[in-house]
């Protein structure tokens, strides 16, 4: 047998399961510990979208549980719309299977490979099926399927299916076990919260290994889902073009104002005179070189730009704001939306924040969010478009230090909206150097440093002025013994004076043995609200009295107390245990309210 032949009998053709079996890398499934993190994105990503779609609020369960030494079970639930019991093998059993690769509107989901993925390496590390329930509404039956996956031909393989009661309504739950490790636990918390932040209307509940986590919806208004359009002439490529055209009985005309956004009479004319075509001539009747034609004048029409208001769906910026301060409290937080743009063909939207100081580590450089699609992305941050961009932003400039990123307490949180995001690989880690998307970037990071750099001035400022006054009320108490002894008259109450130097209202706190004691002056008639973060870290809610002015609006492991104090009020707080639990008082106004004897 010569060589030839000898190859031939080796040539077979590949199913895309055996070949993601073999690259799970390219789907972020490197190793066992982000093959964790990538399912829950998948699952979280596809509950999400779903929701969005159907207009509910979502409302999901993370779960993962240890079964054996290194083998856990990931659980997801939702409460999206469900999916039809005949469609529910394809979803999770055959990889490149989805709604949403055709559709040209924003979607975290993109490829129709995410969740069958998790379900091959699943299979792959443990042999164990997923187990999916699904309802898709009260007057359906829930169903139950085990399933796997069939390499050989990327079929699902129904092990099981059985109707059972199930307490939802409608939503999909979704159980996958493999081996494993929880070493991205804080990795894995980190992407809960950063869903949180830019899907204000989720609830998202998890339970990692016993420890509960609750992110809960900081908005109650569901989100207008994107709809979808059709594609636009300047994106188009030869070989969609020659596909929709061949699927097309109209004529040439129609074809062009029916099949693509934005195209009106006017521009199907134009478009038909540069390429030399007759407007009646059948679109499925065209050849190679007429759609070559077409194609070329296509690109050479001026066109208004996508729709982008009914395809994409930005965050905004208020919500923006209030997803980022319920997580992190910033001292200074500010965010822009950008008008959309284009980048071949495709709408974008870039929406930024910049936030400071509050929770935010004041060493090293700051904190990159990076978001597409309402989906964060944490790997490859040095391989992403968005971190080329915030270093080629001069920092200095507004006021902080610069290593390539910024340094400081400073967090970035940029967010690209896109029919098409255009991520560096499958995995949809990072997103590609795509000029257009950088330069806006740039820009919307450069407004957003120009708010931050008055807000970095007018704080420098006012600390100033605040160091000069408390030097002044520092000696005051001295000043009034000694004319009330020169006078012979008793001391007078100078709290008031004090407020009025400062011109802030000023919360004291003072520590005793085990005491801490907050007093609120009278410079305001008005009851003084402010937080407390992190009482008592070591001895418990119960060392908390709680008066009625105070609320607990933390959780278990971010102690933060609402206080709201008449003026010239006290607060005595006894500590049951040791009192080493640092306390800080952080005002909701940092302009009007001023902390003094800090500890
Ligand atoms: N929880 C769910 N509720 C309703 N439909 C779902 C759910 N999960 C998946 N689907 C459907 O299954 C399809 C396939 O999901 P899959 O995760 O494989 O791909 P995708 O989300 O479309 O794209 P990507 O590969 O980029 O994640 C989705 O397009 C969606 O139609």
């Amino acid at each position: 047998m010569d060589l030839a032949e000898e190859l031939a009998s080796k040539q077979r053709s590949i199913s895309v399961a055996e070949f993601f079996e073999k690259n799970k890398h390219l789907l972020g499934f490197d190793s066992p510990t982000r093959g964790v993190i990538t399912t829950i994105k998948e699952a979280v990503d596809n509950s999400l979208d779903a929701c969005e779609e159907a207009e509910v609020l979502p409302d999901i369960y993370v779960a993962i549980k240890r079964v054996e030494k290194d083998v856990y079970r990931i659980i997801v639930e939702d409460n999206g719309p469900g999916i039809v019991p005949k469609q529910v093998p394809f979803v999770f059993g055959k990889l490149l299977y989805g709604s949403r690769f055709h559709q040209i509107k924003q979607s975290r989901g993109q490829q129709g490979i995410g969740i069958s993925a998790a379900v091959l390496y699943a299979q792959l590390t443990t042999g164990v099926p997923a187990v999916v329930i699904s309802r898709t509404g009260h007057n359906s039956p829930a169903h139950r399927f085990e399933l796997m996956i069939k390499t050989e031909d990327n079929e699902p393989q129904i092990l099981k299916e059985e109707e059972i009661e199930w307490d939802r309504m409608h939503g999909t739950r979704v159980e996958i076990e493999f081996k494993s490790t929880l070493a991205a636990k804080k990795r894995l918390v980190d992407y809960l919260r950063y869903t949180a932040v830019v899907n204000p209307h989720a609830r998202v509940r998890a339970d990692i290994d016993g420890e509960k986590f609750n992110f809960e919806r900081a908005s109650d208004e569901t989100i207008v889902p994107p709809k979808a359009i059709a594609p636009h002439p300047h994106g188009i490529e030869f070989g969609t073009l020659k596909r929709m055209a061949e699927g097309s009985s109209l004529k040439l005309k129609e074809f062009l104002i029916d099949g693509f956004s934005r195209v009106g009479e006017k521009s199907a004319d134009e478009i038909i005179g540069l390429s030399k075509l007759k407007a009646d001539r059948k679109s499925d009747k065209l050849s190679s070189d007429d759609l070559k034609a077409l194609l070329e004048a296509m690109q050479n029409v001026q066109i208004p730009p996508p729709p982008a208001s009914v395809c994409l769906s930005p965050i905004g910026e208020d919500k923006i704001v209030q997803g980022l301060d319920k997580e992190f409290e910033l001292d200074f937080v500010r965010s822009r939306t950008r008008k959309s743009q284009v980048f071949s063909g495709h709408p974008f939207i870039v929406e930024a924040a910049i936030g400071y100081g509050g929770k935010l580590d004041s060493e090293g450089s700051a904190q990159i969010l990076r978001f597409a699609n309402r989906v964060p992305l944490l790997y490859q941050q040095g391989a992403c478009a968005i971190t080329n961009a915030v270093s080629d932003v001069n920092w200095k400039s507004y006021g902080l230090s610069q290593q390539g990123l910024p340094n400081g307490p400073v967090m970035i949180l940029v967010h690209v909206a896109s029919t098409n995001v255009p991520f560096t690989s499958e995995s949809k880690d990072a997103v590609a150097a795509i000029p257009e998307i950088e330069k806006e970037i740039v820009l919307v990071l450069q407004e957003l440093g120009r708010e931050l750099k008055t807000f970095l001035n007018r704080r420098d400022k006012s600390r100033q002025a605040e160091e000069r006054a408390r030097a002044v009320c520092s000696i005051l108490p001295d000043i009034a013994e000694k004319v009330s002894e020169i006078v012979k008259k008793p001391v007078p109450d100078i709290t008031p004076l004090e407020g009025q130097i400062m011109r802030k209202v000023v919360v004291k706190k003072r520590t005793g043995n085990g005491k801490v004691e907050i007093f609120v002056n009278n410079y305001t008639k008005n009851p003084v609200e402010f937080t407390i973060y992190n009482m008592s870290a070591d001895s418990g809610d119960d060392a908390m009295p709680k008066p009625d002015f105070v609320d607990k609006i933390g959780d278990e492991y971010n102690k933060l107390w609402k206080v709201s104090m008449e003026p010239e009020s006290y607060w005595e707080v006894s500590y049951k245990g040791s009192a080493q639990g640092s306390v800080s008082i952080r005002g909701v106004d940092e302009n009007k309210l001023v902390v003094v004897d800090l500890f």
